[in-house]
């Protein structure tokens, strides 16, 4: 019999709270793949994967791009929102209509009707790449949440309190699944651990996350 479980691919519910206000809606993305994908390789067309340096002085492990009216940049002099990529001095490229629909109808499921984010943060993991513990507080109003949508590679997300050293939960994400956190859990800790070699079948040796924010 077809239940729940089965329809999800064995993987648990559809509908996952991990905190107050944070959601995963696992395979929430699914639907959308083929445009997701052809959109994504529009914006790495004029917009390239590279690997920005940390204010103090490392070399991000995991490779990224942006869309939208501003992008997340970081170097020496810091982290934080620019109109123009510095590779090109040129807007980043508009954020495609899929993403949207995506993030606005998935932040609405998890509570936040009304989210417009204003910039898609394209982050690439291969084999080994990770994103240590952090918080996401570079945008101008917190008030906004952030949808996190997860393609390619499984990895493992790890969702922790508003303190760094509370324990963070291990969260399996695989292609498709979409994560939404904010109001009382906007500023969470959160990681993504090194990421497992293997193969995917659409894209290869990577995982591919998009991460929707409002960030002017
Ligand atoms: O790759 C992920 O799942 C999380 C990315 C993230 O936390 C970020 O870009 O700020
Ligand atoms: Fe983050």
């Amino acid at each position: 019999m077809a239940d729940l479980f089965s329809l999800a691919g064995m993987q648990g519910p559809a509908r996952q709270e991990l905190a107050d206000g944070a959601v995963l809606l696992r395979g929430r993305a699914l639907a959308d793949e083929e445009s997701l994908l052809a959109s994504l390789d529009g914006i790495v067309a004029a917009a390239p994967f590279r690997h920005m340096v940390t204010p103090g002085g490392f070399t991000m492990s995991v490779a990224m791009t942006s869309c939208g009216a501003a992008g997340w940049v970081t170097d020496r002099g810091g982290y934080r929102y620019a109109p123009l990529d510095p590779l090109s001095g040129r807007p980043w490229p508009p954020m495609p209509a899929v993403f949207l629909k995506l993030a606005t109808s998935a932040a609405a499921e998890a509570g936040f009707a009304g989210f417009m984010p204003d910039t898609c943060l394209v982050n690439r993991y291969e084999p080994g790449a990770r994103m240590s513990l952090h918080q996401d507080k570079d945008e101008g109003d917190l008030g906004h949440p952030i949808v996190s949508v997860s393609l390619g590679l499984p990895a493992m997300f790890q969702f922790g309190g508003l303190a760094r050293n509370d324990k963070p939960q291990k969260v399996p994400l695989e292609h498709g699944d979409v994560v939404v956190w904010g109001g009382p859990s906007r500023l969470a800790f959160h990681g993504v651990l090194a990421l497992k070699d293997s193969a995917h079948p659409r894209l290869g040796r990577n995982r591919i996350n998009l991460t929707f924010r409002k960030a002017l």
